[in-house]
């Protein structure tokens, strides 16, 4: 597991821990691990052409004491000082290794033409001090320029602590940042680095242990690795049947949708589940059974289609393709009346929305899976662009609002339930940015429900297997979302 914490609670360890130990022993602390990442991007550091971005902060400070370990063991080290500050031990302590300090014009205009300039364009490796978790807002100038040249820059970059330009609580990026090849993190994880757009700029994320540990409270972010969704994962036993293996009522698909049937059946059987109740109009139980005749599958009878549902399902998946007419909408209040964990995906978020106290008064767990427009709309005053701006707050607060688990899908899904830290999917790829893919995904979580997994570590896992499997089916050309069907038990097989 890898935890982030946010700013002001990183503060008020580093604070504590700070009290306890002599001045400047976390910096240097955090330099070695920093030069020691350094020396590993250069392999060699000997005769390296290092260049420091160096900031007015902390940050900057960090840059400047990894830049003097790196000098002693011979690399060329030059430090851009960008801020209106700099640090002064951290300088001093550069210039006796032998390092040079190079200011960058106060005008963005002029940093194009200068030495840093000609510095940064010559480097073997750019180390990122411009700012860490101090900064506010956007990059202003200059560094707004220096980061721009450092992005066209040919060497490898190293971000101290966060890339800078990143916001370290939310991942949101406003205007120019810093694009690391490797990340090194001190004390704590910040959550910007696990959520987009934070996270594509962050590149691999190391992380240095500087004792803030035992000062650190729960963290307000997860980010599950492998050896976490092995834990939660299902496995059969010897005393397995499929009802224990977990029954899934799935009502998805409609005449007008039967791909989404198909396909979120499919997510669920290819993960495991015991067996699938399903139940629809006739030409969609047709196409259903072609493609999956182990599917238990029942026609909705026309004149009482809530009394033709199944019953003794372990978990329900409601909503992919389904419509918002009357009768999807009375479907779906029948299913929530269950004592059955349900997961609302698509059409029934959008039903939710209208109708919150479907979910807010329910005792039983429900999971919502809303994609950023569906999330808008499940929050007041909401437009798709402030969720793509703020996913992890947005996320949060529909959670806390409607009381229950919400999956937010797209780039970095990000799973939200009250009372407990957000989880971040790190397997996410763009590769699944195509139709379909989320009805499949909609059935890998309602296989984990069913198998008695909780709403937020079924969905997790089930975020976590369904990036993977894109990443497996991805053999250099595009997938779709039916070519997840033979990744799924491959991401499954690899995970343990
Ligand atoms: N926590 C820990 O345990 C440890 C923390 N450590 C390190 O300390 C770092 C935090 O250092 P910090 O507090 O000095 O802030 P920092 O990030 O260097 O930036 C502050 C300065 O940046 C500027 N600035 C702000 N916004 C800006 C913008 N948008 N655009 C441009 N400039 C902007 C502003 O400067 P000014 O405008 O005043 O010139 C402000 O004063 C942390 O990330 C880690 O690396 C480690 O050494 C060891 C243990
Ligand atoms: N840019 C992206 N990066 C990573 N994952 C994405 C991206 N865009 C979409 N996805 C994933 O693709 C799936 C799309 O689901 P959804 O929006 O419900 O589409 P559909 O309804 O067509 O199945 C989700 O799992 C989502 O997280
Ligand atoms: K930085």
């Amino acid at each position: 597991m890898r935890n982030a914490h946010a700013v002001a609670t990183v503060r008020k360890a580093e604070s504590a821990l700070m009290a306890r130990l002599p001045e400047g022993a976390l910096m240097q602390r955090a330099a070695a691990g920093l030069a020691a990442a350094c020396s590993r991007v250069l392999r060699r550091t000997y005769g390296a052409r290092v260049v420091l971005l160096v900031g007015s902060g902390d940050n900057g400070g960090d840059a400047l004491y990894a830049g003097t370990l790196l000098a002693r063991r011979g690399a060329s080290v030059r430090a851009v000082l960008v801020g209106s500050r700099v640090h002064e031990g951290g300088a001093a302590a550069l210039r006796s290794a032998g390092g040079r300090t190079v200011a960058a014009p106060r005008e963005a205009e002029s940093v194009g033409d200068s030495e840093a300039a000609a510095e940064i364009a010559a480097a073997d490796l750019l180390v990122d001090g411009l700012v860490g978790i101090g900064g506010s807002g956007g990059l202003r100038e200059p560094h707004s320029a220096v980061a721009a040249l450092a992005g066209a820059a040919e060497a490898p970059t190293v971000a101290v602590d966060l890339p800078s330009g990143i916001d370290a609580d939310t991942g949101t990026v406003d205007g120019p940042a810093v694009r690391a090849d490797v990340t090194v993190t001190f004390g704590t994880h910040k959550p910007g680095l696990f959520v987009d757009p934070g996270a594509g700029h962050a590149g691999v994320v190391e992380f240095v242990d500087i004792g803030l540990g035992p000062e650190l409270p729960g963290p307000s972010l997860e980010c599950l690795q492998a050896e976490d969704v092995a834990r939660l994962l299902p496995h059969p036993t010897a005393e397995s049947d499929k009802y224990r293996r977990g029954v899934l009522g799935m009502a998805v698909g409609s005449d007008r949708y039967r791909g989404a049937a198909v396909l979120a059946v499919g997510g669920a059987m290819r993960t495991g589940v015991g067996m699938v109740r399903y139940a629809g109009a006739e030409g969609v139980v047709t196409e259903v059974l072609n493609r999956w005749p182990e599917t238990v599958a029942s026609t909705l009878d026309p004149m009482d289609p809530l009394g033709s549902l199944p019953g003794r399902v372990a978990a329900w998946v409601v909503g992919p393709g389904r419509g918002l007419h009357p009768m999807a909408q009375a479907e779906l209040e029948a299913v929530l009346a269950t004592p059955q964990p349900v997961l609302a995906d698509a059409d029934a978020v959008t039903v939710v929305s209208k109708k919150p106290e479907l979910v807010r008064e329910r005792s039983a767990h429900t999971l919502l899976t809303p994609h950023a427009g569906e999330l808008a709309r499940l929050l007041p005053d909401t437009e798709r662009a402030d969720v793509e701006g703020d996913r992890l707050s947005s996320v949060a607060r529909a959670a806390d609002e409607y009381g229950c688990t919400v999956l937010l899908k797209g780039s970095t899904t990000v799973v939200a339930e009250p009372g407990h830290p957000a989880v971040a999917n790190p397997t996410g790829s763009p590769l699944l940015a195509t139709a379909g893919t989320g009805d499949v995904l909609a059935g890998v979580i309602g296989a984990f429900l069913a198998a008695g997994l909780a709403p937020r570590e079924a969905a997790a896992a089930g975020a976590y297997v369904h990036g993977l499997a894109a990443r497996i089916a991805h053999d250099g050309a595009a997938i779709s979302a039916s070519d997840l069907f033979d990744a799924l038990p491959l991401a499954l097989a690899e995970i343990g």
